[in-house]
């Protein structure tokens, strides 16, 4: 199979658009590109793929709607837009998703919602829920209380933390140029577009120039470090140009467009490795024999019902290490449930678990998604 033929094969992309497609240069919204891009994002769903949508836009928007012809400098002032914005942004992605009986939900995000342990796994958890409820999300970041984006104009990185949150297979990245170019193509004629690299390649880093747009200003270098993120979570990312034809449909059909940007590891592969990059751990979890096994050999998440013992203050998100009985290291993961709820679920099934909490979350103390066994 051809490196194309992970766009085919992939079961959930994340699709970024960017603010200078989106608004046309600055035109107000671009309703028939938004309803020809919707049209094709349908038709993926219906072959089974997954999509999550990180439409950036709303500062553009809301300067239309607040008689701006120049982007605000100011940061309140940017935020004041993007409030504006980001309601006709939505309006817009649902009346266009509708047209196909499809919905869409709003996910505002921030940065520390990937950091922060307790957030991350919240986020993760609703984008999953809205996947799985065939509902596509449609992100961006929330301007009113983070303000890194509004003033480097870099969504491609909200890009890359969402495929890492719902582990995406790949990353698309439409803009306004037709891919990742030798050199920026507004200063320099004789630049050739990149067809395929590996995303760490660090050649590539002499080519990607600053945006010099009106509107979308990451320009490429933030493109390239998203696909950097991104292939550290096993995801491949496509760099291409959102005014081609057609574009999403025929990436499908493994059409070489754009620049498809490699990770060095495979998805599952990549995805330990993130996690054992956050070993510092909190907590420790004492597991019966039976829970011991269903780890280790059948690949399966902790449940309450296996845990003897739990020591150590945590929060929901951190890392804990498990450990058998006689306290050798058997797997460490990021815990759904802090250490009070913990010690009270302990030992019990998981259909008592509302009753002993007042609340129902997740049925298991750690997912296997989220979980490193040891000496594997
Ligand atoms: N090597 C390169 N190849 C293509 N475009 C480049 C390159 N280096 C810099 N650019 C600039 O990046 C811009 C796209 O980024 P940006 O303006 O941030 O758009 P978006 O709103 O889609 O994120 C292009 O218009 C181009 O001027
Ligand atoms: N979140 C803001 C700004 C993000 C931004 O400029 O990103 P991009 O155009 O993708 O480089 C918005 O929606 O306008």
């Amino acid at each position: 199979m051809s490196e194309r033929g992970r766009l085919k094969t992939a079961q959930r992309w994340v699709v970024k658009i960017g603010s200078a497609l989106l608004t046309d240069e600055g035109r107000g919204l671009a309703i028939d590109q938004i309803d020809g891009w919707v049209d094709q994002l349908c038709e993926l769903r219906s072959q089974g793929i997954e999509l999550v949508l990180v439409s950036s836009g709303a500062v553009a928007a809301g300067m239309e709607k607040l008689g701006r012809k120049e982007r605000p400098t100011a940061l309140n002032e940017l935020q004041a837009a993007a409030a504006v914005g980001q309601t006709r942004l939505v309006q817009t992605w649902e009346s266009s998703f509708q047209r196909h009986n499809v919905q869409p939900a709003q996910v505002l995000l921030t940065h520390a919602d990937h950091s922060n342990r307790q957030r991350y796994l919240n986020a993760r958890s609703a984008l999953r829920t809205l996947l799985d409820m065939g509902v596509v999300p449609v992100v961006n970041e929330n301007d009113t209380v983070v303000t890194d984006e509004i003033r480097f104009g870099d969504n491609d990185t909200l890009g890359a933390l969402v495929a890492n949150l719902v582990e995406a297979d790949v990353l698309v990245i439409l803009t306004d140029q037709e891919g990742l170019y030798t050199a920026d193509p507004r200063k320099n004629p004789d630049a050739r577009l990149m067809s395929e690299a590996r995303a760490q390649d660090s050649t590539l880093d002499a080519m990607a120039g600053g945006g010099s747009g009106r509107l979308g200003r990451g320009g490429m270098q933030t493109k390239l470090r998203a696909a950097r993120q991104a292939a550290a979570s096993g995801a491949a990312t496509v760099i291409v140009g959102g005014k081609i034809e057609n574009v999403i449909s025929r990436l499908y059909e493994q059409e070489s467009l754009g620049t498809l940007l490699l990770p060095d590891h495979e998805r599952m592969a990549a995805r330990k490795q993130w996690l054992q990059g956050h070993m510092q751990t909190s907590g420790k979890l004492v597991l019966d024999a039976g829970a011991v096994d269903v780890l280790r050999n059948r690949g399966k998440s902790l449940l309450p019902v296996g845990v003897k013992a739990v020591s150590g203050d945590f929060l929901r998100g951190e890392m804990v290490t498990c450990v058998d009985e006689s306290g050798r290291e058997v797997a460490r993961g990021l815990i759904n449930y802090g250490s009070r709820d913990a010690l009270k679920v302990m030992g019990k099934p998981s259909h008592q678990m509302v009753e002993l909490l007042g609340y129902s979350g997740e049925p298991e103390l750690l997912h296997r998604d989220n979980m490193v066994l040891s000496g594997c």
